[in-house]
């Protein structure tokens, strides 16, 4: 099954229809095509990371997810409600389903934390009472309990943050989308907010879709992911299949420094062919299941080989195990390469046989 597939499948599953379900959508910015032929689908609950390099349509897909920027082509779908059909007018009653938290978080700097996170509800028409009470409560999800009189400049930038949080939740929006919510922030307090939108997404269940060109956020919130290349869907899948076996040129380049890479003097020491002392040297990439298993020993065990690890490891992503394995087949002379091959390729989610060092090298 591929990727896509996946995506596919839970479009077509019995489960409840997608929250969010994008269809073709193009948009064309001056003679630049920003987005093109983009289709995906979000259940309810789900956090999808959209990555991609500066330029990649990023920031204008999440404008016309969240109704900011009109599309060209194609359809947007929230709640069953197709938002690139609805007239302005329209489309404000459903934006309020639809919160947002921006980089620079967006404050108005004259009103004070509570004022800030009140505006939605006052747009929405809530009465007084209420919205005092709403606010309070949203203060205290996001940490901020005894800062409501604040205004933003007595508030550090992950306390700004909060606020926008708070804010972009005071409706009860069913999908947040998260438009590089953690670039302005040091790594400390990005770890926090994140960990604050991760506990936010299991306590309300809200669905998010963040945006970013920082793979760190993504490995630590998303749980599915596309890559953007410019303006069209280089891949896209689960944040374990992106991060255990990327397939295309731009995630590689995303993942550098993410993923184990053979170490300079083993490459330098790689050659093409066999040579006398010689063993073969797999890289063996690996997620859930096939992370924990018994690999190696079976590998010896049907090939009478000797599995030398030269260099590699996992982490955790989201729960599941992935990683890379860089393993030389020592006393590997008689063993067929094609069958060991293909051991390894149904037992991984991808093998590639690099080349041929000397196992102690
Ligand atoms: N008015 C315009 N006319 C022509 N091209 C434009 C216009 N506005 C944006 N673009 C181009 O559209 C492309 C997509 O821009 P977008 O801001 O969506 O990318 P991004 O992935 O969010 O980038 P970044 O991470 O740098 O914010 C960029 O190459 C940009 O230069």
């Amino acid at each position: 099954m591929t990727q896509t597939d996946v995506f596919l499948e839970e479009r077509a599953g019995v489960s409840a229809p997608p929250l969010l379900d994008v269809r073709g959508i193009a948009r064309r910015l001056g003679s630049h095509q920003a987005l093109d032929d983009i289709s995906f689908s979000l259940a309810s609950g789900d956090i999808l990371g959209i990555i991609g390099r500066s330029g990649a349509g990023k920031s204008t897909l999440i404008r016309c997810l969240s109704g900011l920027e009109r599309v060209d082509g194609g359809s947007i779908t929230v709640e069953g409600t197709e938002i690139t059909a609805l007239s302005e007018t329209a489309l404000q009653t459903v934006r309020q389903r639809i919160g947002m938290i921006f980089q620079h978080f967006n404050l108005l700097s004259a009103k004070t934390a509570a004022e800030n996170v009140m505006l939605p509800l006052l747009i929405a028409g809530w009465p007084k009472r209420r919205r005092e009470e709403r606010v309070a409560e949203l203060l205290d999800l996001v940490g901020l309990g005894g800062q409501a009189k604040r205004y933003p400049h007595q508030l550090s930038g992950g306390q700004k943050q909060r606020v926008g949080i708070a804010r972009a939740l005071a409706a009860s929006p069913a999908l947040l989308l998260c438009d590089e919510a953690t670039s302005a922030l040091d790594p400390e307090t990005t770890t926090s907010i994140l960990a604050l939108l991760d506990d936010i997404n299991r306590r309300l269940g809200v669905t998010m879709v963040l945006i970013t060109h920082e793979m760190s956020v993504i490995r630590s919130l998303a749980r599915k992911v596309i890559v953007l290349d410019h303006g069209r869907i280089a891949e896209q899948g689960s944040v374990a299949e992106i991060f255990g076996a990327p397939r295309s040129d731009v995630t590689h380049s995303l993942l550098r420094g993410f993923r184990p890479e053979l170490p300079d003097h083993l490459a330098a020491a790689l050659r093409p062919e066999p040579f006398p002392g010689s063993a073969p040297l797999f890289r063996i990439d690996l997620a859930g299941e096939n992370a924990r298993g018994t690999l190696l020993f079976d590998l010896a065990q049907s090939f009478r080989v000797r599995p030398v690890l030269l260099h590699g490891g996992l982490q955790d992503v989201r729960g599941v195990a992935v990683g890379s394995l860089f393993v030389a087949l020592a006393d590997a002379g008689a063993a067929p390469v094609d069958a060991i091959l293909s051991f390894l390729l149904g037992r991984s989610q991808a093998t590639e046989l690099l080349g041929h060092v000397v196992p102690s090298a």
